[in-house]
């Protein structure tokens, strides 16, 4: 078998400076290009309210898998600490979150990221769609536990802007789990109706 040469090892784990409100975060390696705000990127104003108080995505419907108290095998993500800087939520791993047997599904863990991370980008003011999302899976998260999340921006640049965030287990300063840095694209309000099948 041949291991690609772009394998990344344990000793690839390295020291990654964003704009995480606790200083640079550990990653696989750096975010991508995709997903670091370019040169010339607005950075949020340290301590700064977000430009929008509450994420109407999140406020005016329940039927999200990430957020929504109606979907029955959703992960009800609530939020619980927001300032001008960073987004704090959590949920709870269930057993139709499984993967592996008593293992949450990376998708799932993804699609919390997803979630928060998203949830940072709407109180930036605009409506934003997930363009790209960039996952590592750094420890494994069993069913029952408290997945406590975080996100920030990193910068806004044009329609674009930069989030990212990690997920940890149990406790706001348990192990990482999950980290994510993602591109949302600001978009019209017909982006969300043009499409609809019913
Ligand atoms: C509280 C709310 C929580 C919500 C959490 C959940 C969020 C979601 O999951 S949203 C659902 C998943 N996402 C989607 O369905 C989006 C589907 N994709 C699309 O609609 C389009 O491809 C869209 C809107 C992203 C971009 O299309 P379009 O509007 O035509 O813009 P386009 O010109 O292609 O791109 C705009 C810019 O973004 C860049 N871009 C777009 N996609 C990517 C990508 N994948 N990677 C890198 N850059 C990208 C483009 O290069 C371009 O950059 P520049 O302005 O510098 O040239």
């Amino acid at each position: 078998m041949t291991i690609p040469s772009d394998r990344v090892s344990g000793e690839d784990l390295e020291v990654w400076a964003s704009a995480a409100p606790d200083g640079p975060v550990r990653r696989r390696g750096p975010a991508s290009s995709r997903t670091t705000p370019p040169a010339g990127a607005a950075a949020p104003a340290a301590g700064a309210p977000f430009p929008r108080a509450s994420s109407p995505a999140r406020d005016d419907y329940q039927g999200c898998f990430g957020c929504g108290g109606d979907s029955p095998s959703g992960l009800r993500i609530v939020e619980t600490r927001v300032d001008g800087t960073s987004v704090e939520a959590e949920f709870a791993v269930r057993d139709v979150h499984q993967g592996a047997p008593g293992l949450a599904h990376g998708g799932l863990l993804a699609t919390a990221m997803d979630e928060v991370l998203g949830s940072v980008a709407w109180r930036l003011g605009g409506r934003y769609v997930t363009g790209r999302l960039e996952t590592d899976f750094l420890a494994p998260v069993p069913v029952g536990a408290t997945v406590r999340l975080r996100a920030w921006c990193n910068g806004v640049h044009g329609r674009k802007a930069y989030v990212e965030g990690e997920g940890r287990i149990g406790a706001p300063d348990g192990p990482v789990a999950v980290r994510a840095a993602a591109l949302f694209v600001e978009v019209p309000e017909e982006h969300f109706t043009k499409e609809r099948l019913n």
